[in-house]
């Protein structure tokens, strides 16, 4: 007798892409959602991308994956977010070398509005979703805005890479494993306003006790090099490889909805980007901002971890990024509005 669970449905838009070509791979491999969890792949692109997503819908057939039950493939938003559990959104254009992120919030806003209301109108009611597309953090405030009848809880916006990214600049900096160190986080806009912050975090011992990042590594290091290094990353990969992340990215998706299914380790806090109800860290109501939170495995609930000491630089930073945030949202709106999308 098989001891898998039932299947669930999961859509990846722009699934013909370069993040998808790894991200799909890791869900079949149970990397995501457990090694005991079946899936029914929705793969969605649009209508000239067909013929490439047909050829890594071949693929996922020669790769013969277990815990694959079936995919649907579809220029639909319609049919991709039929009755799905969860809606991976990372189909939109990325942003190539001399592209600002204006250009983006342009090309994308559309997208996201389209299928925020074919996510409200045929996903299961509890999906849960992910938007990798950039500017994420905006494109996920469309989706969550035109998709009234769903909660805004049910969207996050990916900032997991820079999370990743953070760790393992300090873990290289202080020459310890990435696994031990602890309390980093990215606040804000997935952009080069975010700001990561290392100012409570903490590297494990060989004896089990703890040192803070900040007694460990010099403050200039940790408040210039390092800041600008993450936000930076992205836009230093493009330059090196003429596009944008995508094994790295697909990791962090990865990494983002299996905490999401799974819920938090004890004493571990990640970054994700969630909707902002104005009642954190001064946060403005009204726009998806990264916060660090813990996940309730039992109900999937994420909550933002409240209480921390706010310093004078990091509320600086907190301010810069959330300025962004809410002059993205203007942008996003006006150009919807004017361009009767
Ligand atoms: N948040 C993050 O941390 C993060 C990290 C890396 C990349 N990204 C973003 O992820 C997105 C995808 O990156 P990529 O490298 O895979 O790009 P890509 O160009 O290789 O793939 C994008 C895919 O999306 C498809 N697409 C475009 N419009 C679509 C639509 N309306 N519906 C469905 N599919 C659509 C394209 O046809 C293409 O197949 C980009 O916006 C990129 O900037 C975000
Ligand atoms: O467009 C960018 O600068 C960033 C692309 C991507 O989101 C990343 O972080 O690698």
């Amino acid at each position: 007798m098989s001891n898998l669970k039932p299947f669930i449905r999961v859509a990846v838009t722009g699934a013909a892409g370069q993040i998808c070509y790894s991200l799909l791979a890791n869900i079949c491999k149970g990397e995501m959602f457990g090694a005991d969890q079946p899936v029914v792949l929705h793969l969605l692109d649009i209508t000239p991308a067909l013929g490439a997503l047909r050829g890594v819908t071949l693929e996922l057939e020669d790769c013969s994956f277990p815990l694959l039950v079936d995919f649907v493939v579809t220029d639909k938003p319609a049919e991709a977010f039929a009755d799905v559990d969860v809606a991976i959104l990372v189909g939109a254009m990325p942003r190539r070398e001399g592209m600002v992120r204006a250009d983006l919030l342009k090309a994308n806003a559309g997208i996201f509005k389209a299928q925020g209301a074919a996510l409200a109108a045929h996903a299961k009611p509890s999906v849960r979703v992910l938007v990798v597309g950039n500017p994420a953090n905006t494109n996920a405030l469309i989706a969550l805005t035109t998709g009234s009848s769903l909660p805004k809880s049910a969207f996050t916006a990916l900032t997991f890479l820079d999370h990743n990214r953070l760790k393992a600049q300090v873990a290289c900096k202080l020459g310890v494993a990435v696994a031990d160190v602890r309390n980093t986080f990215i606040w804000g806009n997935h952009s080069k306003t975010q700001y990561p912050d290392v100012s409570h975090g903490t590297v494990t011992n060989a004896d089990g006790s703890l040192s803070r990042v900040m007694d460990l590594a010099e403050s200039a290091w940790a408040r210039d090099e390092l800041v600008t290094t993450v936000q930076t990353r992205g836009a230093a990969v493009i330059k090196a490889r003429k596009l944008s992340s995508a094994m790295s990215a697909a990791k962090a998706i990865t990494d983002h909805m299996r905490t999401w299914w799974f819920g938090t380790e004890p004493d571990d806090i990640v970054s994700m980007a969630i909707y902002s109800d104005g009642t954190h860290y001064g946060v403005a109501e009204g726009i998806i901002f990264s916060f660090p939170v813990t996940i309730d495995a039992a109900t999937g609930d994420i909550n933002v971890v409240d209480g921390l000491d706010i310093d004078a630089f990091s509320q600086s930073m907190l301010d810069k990024t959330q300025a962004e945030l809410i002059d993205e949202r203007e942008a996003a709106l006006a150009f919807l509005a004017e361009s009767n999308l």
